[in-house]
């Protein structure tokens, strides 16, 4: 379930007082997402989806909603957050922070074929060279600076095998890190997340990327690769699919070359972007939130997926 905190019709009657969206003609809860309430809004001006957010404070926000009207404006399909009559975009129902969005069309795909990767990587690349000149800079808050704090605290929950692949991992991302070809990398607000649930699909036809709430400005390599990781692995063994590699890297190739750096730091983007989920994924398993009521994602996907990709270090960039 996704509706945490509930609200009444009275109460989004009244927030859209609020907004120049017309009236309320219906309000849905949606049963997706773990993280926040969501609701589908009509009014007699369209569909739109309303969030209250159950974590993040007025001010952590203001980058996401920011960074997703800047894209918004430049026609990166995205959800556009809509201004309110006082010209801000956050409000606040039942004591959360608020904000209302275009609803995108479609659905996630969670079986992509090349089809669908291409579309990803082209769209991606579009973002990055759209976000480029968003004024505000926050960095990725799940970047090395995170994992280098996280990592201590679950070396003694691991057992040594395990334990010795993160050392390991996190000693070689530490030193790419400070390699001359990794600041020299294109950099840039990042989606950081974009996983196949955080893509819609209309049909065969991509609809936008949602669920910006861990973007940061961050190597536009790094984002790459934690999308590549998602959308061409097989979850069950962590293998990738050729047709579907290819078809993401030729799409965001298509609208941007790389550069020499970023062909010569690929397999270690790609282990990166393994080690930044694979930390999460173990963080929440070990030390769930007390209010989270549901299931962590596997840690073993990608630490499969981690273990392949230090394995082969022959993949390439178009
Ligand atoms: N702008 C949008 N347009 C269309 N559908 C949306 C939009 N925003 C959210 N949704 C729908 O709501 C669902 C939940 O949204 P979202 O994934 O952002 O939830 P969350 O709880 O904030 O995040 P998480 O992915 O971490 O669970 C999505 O899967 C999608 O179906
Ligand atoms: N995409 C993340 C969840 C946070 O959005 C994961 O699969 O671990």
């Amino acid at each position: 379930m996704a509706v945490f905190t509930p609200v009444s019709e009275a109460q989004a009657k009244e927030l859209l007082t609020h907004y120049t969206l017309g009236d309320l003609v219906s309000l849905r809860g949606i049963a997706s997402g773990i993280e926040n309430t969501n609701y589908f809004v009509t009014t007699t001006t369209g569909v739109y989806v309303l969030t209250l957010f159950e974590r993040l404070t007025h001010e952590q926000l203001s980058f996401y909603i920011e960074l997703m009207h800047h894209l918004a404006a430049r026609g990166v399909a995205v959800p556009d957050p809509q201004s309110r009559t006082d010209g801000t975009r956050i409000g606040t129902v039942n004591g959360k922070p608020s904000s209302i969005v275009t609803c995108l069309r479609g659905a996630s795909v969670m079986a992509p074929g090349p089809v669908h990767c291409a579309q990803v990587g082209e769209a991606l690349a579009r973002m990055h060279l759209a976000g480029a000149d968003f004024p505000v800079v926050q960095p990725n808050l799940r970047g090395l600076p995170w994992w280098q704090e996280t990592a201590p605290t679950l070396l003694p929950l691991l057992d040594a095998e395990l334990a010795a692949l993160l050392t390991d991992e996190m000693e070689v991302q530490t030193r790419v890190a400070a390699m001359p070809e990794a600041r020299s990398l294109p950099t840039g607000p990042s989606h950081c997340d974009l996983f196949r649930d955080n893509v819609l699909f209309d049909g065969d036809t991509l609809g936008g990327f949602i669920d910006f709430y861990f973007a940061g400005c961050d190597t536009w390599l790094f984002d790459v690769a934690v999308t590549l990781n998602d959308w061409t692995s097989d979850p069950a063994t962590g293998e990738i699919d050729m047709a579907r590699y290819d078809a993401l890297l030729q799409g965001y190739r298509r609208v941007r070359a790389f550069t020499d750096a970023e062909h010569a730091l690929w397999p270690y983007a790609l282990r990166a972007a393994a080690l930044r989920f694979w930390i999460s994924r173990l963080y929440d398993f070990h030390m769930p939130r007390p209010a989270q009521t549901l299931t962590p994602h596997d840690p073993r996907v990608f630490e499969r997926i981690l273990r392949l990709r230090r394995a082969a270090d022959s993949f390439l960039l178009p």
